[in-house]
């Protein structure tokens, strides 16, 4: 089989496959509690030491401009970036891709439980999957960790109100609703 025909079958069967889940792995957290790792045990995300070799995509990216909503569903890939909250500067998102902030969300990780926004790459990627209507796959990574429930609990109705917006700025409109509730 020639290269070409071999890309192009790796393709058919992300896209059968509906997404193909990368994690461009910084390797700077503790590796023990590192969602992305796991994941990739478990054969469920493919990880990538460098921006140069990860594919492009949809990229999860907490200072992007423009927030997840599912007018990206028709994406082949989501994209996230496994690194410490410390280096997770803006400058360190200098991937290739369309690059989309998730909508307000809470952490059910131990580490950051309750607080928003925070997410880990399993519960980032979950929520995108969600977002996009695919509740199941978004679930079936969470059952990895013995926490990974409570986030689809959590956060079970923005995320079903987020499924059903048309684009973004209808997110973002939904996403006020649950910041200004923050506020009061
Ligand atoms: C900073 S890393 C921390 C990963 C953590 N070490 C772990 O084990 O999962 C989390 C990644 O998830 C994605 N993410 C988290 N919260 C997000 C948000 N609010 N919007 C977009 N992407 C987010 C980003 O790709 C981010 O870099």
């Amino acid at each position: 089989m020639t290269v070409d025909a071999a890309d192009s079958e790796a393709l058919d069967s992300e896209v059968a496959d509906t997404y193909g889940l990368h994690v461009r792995y910084e390797g700077d957290d503790d590796p023990e509690k590192c969602t992305a790792r796991k994941l990739a045990r478990f054969d469920l995300v493919e990880l990538h030491r460098s921006d140069r070799v990860t594919p492009y995509g949809v990229v999860l990216n907490p200072h992007a401009e423009r927030a997840l909503s599912p007018a990206d569903a028709d994406a082949k890939r989501l994209v996230a970036l496994d690194c410490s909250w410390e280096s997770a500067g803006e400058a360190r998102f200098s991937l290739p891709g369309d690059h989309r902030a998730l909508p307000y969300l809470v952490a059910a990780n131990p580490v950051n439980f309750g607080r928003p926004m925070r997410l880990t790459t399993v519960e980032a990627l979950a929520a995108a999957l969600a977002i996009f209507g695919r509740r199941e796959r978004a679930a079936a990574l969470l059952s990895k960790f013995t926490w990974g429930h409570t986030f689809l609990e959590l956060n079970d109705e923005p995320l079903r109100r987020y499924a059903e917006c048309d684009d973004s700025s209808e997110v973002v409109a939904v996403q006020g609703e649950y910041l200004d509730r923050g506020e009061e």
